[in-house]
């Protein structure tokens, strides 16, 4: 099983459950070989200190040293966790049961992590929409984006969106949010998000309410925060043509029921947030291996996976006339499906 580690005040296990849940339909759409599997603890990591952060993880790997494994459950990072709480996962794992590089994935390079694991979630992102838009006959560089969320998965979509040319007119994070028409220069917000810890004071663009960006002017939005930020309060004033899910369920059914009438499309987080996990199975492979590949190897296969399961994707939405989030389950659930039946567990 796969799946990532989530500190967040909102981290129950209700909402563990249905997070891990969809990381075994998302494995299947994207055809690599694990189930499901969340973890988290419900924590403000922003309000601790790093010692206090390494404590907490390191007992709760002390808790749960006996529950995951390389072969059972393979932690990583998601919400408020990153390569460093995997570090201290691995260290405290291999005082239980010897050094294991492969037991968590999303680790620092330099602890046997995989080169591009970092930016993968945000680039499997742009890969996906590059793909969905290709079916419209769009590209990236004649788009405008809205980005909400600028961690791990929002800075680096909204990174290589920049750098391929895309417009990338609002973002937001807990602090705040920011718009300019004309195009954010990205590089220069993460300085700035670097140096000041806020997108508050950002000098190019204009500051705005955090609830205001999902609602912004924009061809595509792309929701990289929380589960259920598109809602039936505010789903009727989405101005996007397209939504990318790079977070774990970000509309909720009422939402999509009002999208779908509007005629937004809408590329579901089981399919668009698939790159982060699909470089962790690399990470994977490469620790089982010994053998550590190069960037470049490590992007050109992620393309690979996400072009082909976007094709796939496309095909079951031809086959059973669906939407894409219908078409991804229906992918997903197959997948899981046959898997079973041919092991002889068939009711
Ligand atoms: N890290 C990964 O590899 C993967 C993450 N995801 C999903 O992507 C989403 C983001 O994850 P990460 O970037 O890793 O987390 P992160 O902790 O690095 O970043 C989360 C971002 O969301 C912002 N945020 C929190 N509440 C907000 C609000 N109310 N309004 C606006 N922004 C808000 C935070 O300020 C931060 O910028 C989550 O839903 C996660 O499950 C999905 C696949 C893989
Ligand atoms: O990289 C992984 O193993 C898990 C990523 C994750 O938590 C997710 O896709 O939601």
């Amino acid at each position: 099983m796969k799946g990532g580690i989530r500190y967040h005040p909102e981290v129950d296990l209700d909402e563990v459950n249905a997070l891990a849940q969809l990381m075994t339909w998302k494995t299947a759409v994207v055809d690599i070989p694990y189930g499901g599997a969340k973890g988290g603890i419900g924590c403000v990591p922003k309000e601790l200190s790093k010692s206090e952060l390494e404590r907490l993880t390191r007992v709760f790997t002390q808790k749960i040293h006996d529950l995951i494994g390389i072969n059972t459950d393979v932690p990583a990072p998601d919400m408020g966790t990153n390569a460093q709480t995997m570090a201290w996962i691995l260290d405290e794992y291999s005082k239980f049961h010897g050094h294991s590089l492969a037991i968590v994935t999303g680790k620092p390079v330099d602890l046997g992590g995989s080169l591009g694991r970092e930016a993968a979630t945000g680039r499997g992102v742009v890969y996906a929409t590059e793909a969905l838009l290709a079916e419209y006959g769009k590209h990236i560089k004649d788009m405008t984006f809205a980005i909400q969320g600028f961690g791990n998965v929002g800075a680096w979509a909204a990174r290589i969106i920049h750098e391929r040319g895309g417009k990338v007119v609002a973002v937001s994070d807990i602090t705040g949010a920011v718009k300019n028409q004309n195009g954010l220069d990205i590089p220069a917000l993460l300085n700035h998000k670097e140096a000041t810890g806020t997108l508050a004071g950002f000098s190019g663009g204009d500051a705005m309410s955090s609830d205001e960006l999902l609602t912004q002017e924009c061809d595509v939005l792309i929701p990289c925060a929380l589960g259920g930020v598109l809602n039936r309060e505010n789903a009727d004033s989405v101005k996007a043509k397209y939504i990318v899910e790079a977070a774990n369920h970000p509309t909720d059914p009422d939402a999509d029921e009002i999208l779908s009438k509007k005629g937004v499309v809408i590329l579901p987080d089981i399919y668009a947030n698939a790159g982060g996990v699909t470089v962790s199975y690399f990470e994977w492979v490469q620790n089982i291996q010994g053998f550590m590949w190069d960037e470049e190897q490590v992007n050109r296969e992620l393309k690979k996976y996400m072009t082909r399961a976007f094709h796939n994707l496309k095909n079951m939405c031809k086959s059973h006339n669906c939407n894409l989030r219908m078409g991804a389950f229906t992918l997903g659930v197959n997948r899981v499906a046959r898997a079973t039946q041919l092991r002889g567990w068939e009711a």
